[in-house]
């Protein structure tokens, strides 16, 4: 039977797997094979011909002959959920799986005892069914009441080898509506609807706890060979969300990870919104003026506009005309192929933004550098809160480079040259970035290394995060100009905060983005990028600096402007 024969509550969630943190509360009898076995995530494997002490080996939960009543195994799910179907399955028990099975069910509250076999409570929502050998038996049931624990039972004894609890997650979201959060986690009620392909690792990993232990547990897609072939995943949120990042982890895919990738969101009433390429029943397509079935791709807003991922790591990335609207599904799209772990999708339920305001103009620089003309400047930004996320080398690339060694060099952009040096005590990451320079040469400019001590700036408090009010920027025209923090650990940390240079020559106030950068990694931003002058957090930081200058204060060396409105930088 094919995963598409198999019923429509197949599609759910499994409340039960392993993955979402399911596990086994108590048992009557495992004496051949354990019953954390039902719960694993990948299928059964044969273990003909193996034995143990107590007797042949199976990956499935076996009980001893002979039960002159039944046996049972107490389950408590990931999370609290409706239950809609089962999938009782007995491979590769033969001539000793259970002949029949049924299930109760029951809510445990906070901190309850758990429930005993003979709980009172027990409510019965599979009656006694039928099993044979090696197969797996899907059983619909009416959906239940929210519940947390499920009770197996086999009818006498025997050998069920996965136990499959489908439903809808009961979501988990924060108290306060404009508080942020992963919209797309399973526990959130987050689903993965639809991938193109799913060869290796299914979709649905994407969106479960924690980053997974190897390759098995995340979204992996064939090989493709034709040029330009991409392939998707669309993850129906567990609320209308206002997005503002999203996290994209590559953990365990080292050869094999997607070169780029991009987001798409949607506001949509069905459960698998329109997209291309799936030419799905007429009710998610729309006829065009010839009869063709086609898809309003223009409904999904781009809010990740393509970039580039590298291996086993988590890339941090805010997205654009995000809180503009609140999405009910977002669309992962990976170029050309491979594998991805997780998807965080970080939004709020309510808008968090302040009203669209036009930016006033950049107020005159109080410094004596250049002194700009006070005109308006074209453009809004909303007054939200830009998330100032962790610093990967893949979401600074339109503005810098970031400085940096790997403590697992599989994890390491595969563009960077890594060898080892002096005989062998070291790994050199070759010419992370290169020192530029275009003043005219009769300025005589020098190339030289400074070094700013830094106090920490004050931060005020948002509920649990801090924030950094955006008051300046500044750039230099002939240089660009690394930082690089000088005998410091991981818990020290600054802020780098950039936007490229708009058409009118002024900061381009739409490319704006925040990123924490820890004490062990520098950065270069690339000539012309405008950038909040180094600004550290926390603790005082030396950092050395690479640049060329004249060294006379000219506008020439740095350029500095004011913002005529307060843009909050909000740590993550
Ligand atoms: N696991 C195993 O050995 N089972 C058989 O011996 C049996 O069904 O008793």
């Amino acid at each position: 039977m094919s995963s598409s024969d198999h019923p429509p509550f197949t599609a759910l969630t499994e409340l039960s797997s392993a993955s979402l943190g399911a596990s086994i509360l108590s048992i009557s009898d495992e004496f051949f094979a354990q019953a954390f076995h039902l719960l694993l995530p990948k299928p059964a494997q044969s273990l003909k011909g193996q034995f143990g002490p107590n007797g042949a080996l199976y990956d499935g939960w076996e009980t001893r002959r002979h039960n002159p009543d039944n046996d049972w195994a107490i389950i408590k799910l990931g999370t609290t959920g409706t239950i809609n179907g089962f999938d009782i399955d007995t491979s590769h028990f033969n001539g000793n799986e259970a002949p029949a099975a049924s299930v109760q069910v029951l809510y445990i509250g906070e901190g309850e005892e758990p429930p005993e076999a003979n709980d009172a409570r027990w409510a019965l929502v599979l009656p006694r069914v039928p099993l044979g050998p090696s197969a797996r038996h899907f059983f619909t049931v009416p959906e239940t009441q929210a519940v947390n624990c499920v009770k197996l039972n086999m009818h006498p004894d025997g050998g069920i080898a996965r136990f499959r609890v489908y439903g809808n997650v009961i979501p988990v979201h924060p108290k306060y509506p404009g508080d942020l959060f992963d919209i797309a986690h399973v526990f959130a009620g987050g689903r993965v609807v639809f991938t193109s392909d799913q060869h290796f690792g299914v979709g649905s990993n994407l969106i479960l706890p924690g980053r997974g232990k190897d390759m098995s547990d995340g979204w992996e897609t064939k090989r493709s060979r034709q040029p330009g072939h991409k392939d998707w995943a669309i993850i129906k949120l567990g609320a209308a969300g206002h997005l503002s990042h999203v996290v994209i982890d590559t953990a365990n895919f080292k050869g094999n990870f997607p070169q780029h990738c991009e987001l798409h969101a949607i506001t949509s009433d069905s459960d698998i919104p329109p997209h291309p390429l799936s030419y799905s029943p007429p009710s998610t397509c729309y006829p065009s003026e010839d009869g063709a079935l086609t898809t309003k791709e223009d409904e999904w807003a781009l809010v990740l506009p393509r970039v580039q991922l590298g291996p086993h790591r988590e890339h941090y990335f805010q997205l654009e005309s995000a809180g503009k609207s609140a999405f009910t599904h977002v669309r992962l799209t990976i170029f050309p192929d491979g594998g991805v772990k997780r998807v965080r999708v970080f939004g709020s339920k309510e808008q968090v933004l302040g009203e669209e305001v036009a930016l006033k103009g950049f107020e005159h620089a109080d410094t004596g550098d250049l002194i700009r003309d006070n005109v308006a400047v074209e453009g809004h930004i909303s007054l939200r809160k830009i998330p100032a996320l962790l610093l990967t080398p893949e979401a600074f690339a339109p503005y810098g480079q970031v400085i940096q060694s790997y403590p697992d060099i599989t994890s390491a952009p595969p563009s960077v040259k890594i060898t080892l040096a002096n005989f062998g005590t070291a790994t050199k990451y070759h010419k992370l970035s290169l020192l530029e320079s275009s003043y005219p040469g009769e300025v005589s400019a020098t190339t030289g290394i400074s070094v700013y001590r830094c106090q920490p700036v004050e931060v005020a408090k948002s509920g649990t995060r801090k924030e950094v009010v955006l008051n300046a920027l500044e750039r230099h025209p002939f240089t660009n100009q690394a930082f690089l923090p000088m005998g410091q650990d991981n818990d020290s940390a600054y802020l780098v905060v950039v936007t490229k240079n708009g058409l009118d020559d002024r900061p381009d106030i739409g490319t704006l983005r925040a990123f924490v950068a820890r004490g062990n990694q520098g950065i270069a931003y690339n000539t012309g990028i405008w950038h909040q002058p180094m600004t550290v957090l926390d603790r005082p930081m030396d950092l050395a600096c690479v640049e060329t200058q004249i060294g006379n204060g000219e506008a020439a060396d740095c350029e500095v402007i004011k913002l005529g409105q307060r843009v909050i930088i909000q740590i993550i």
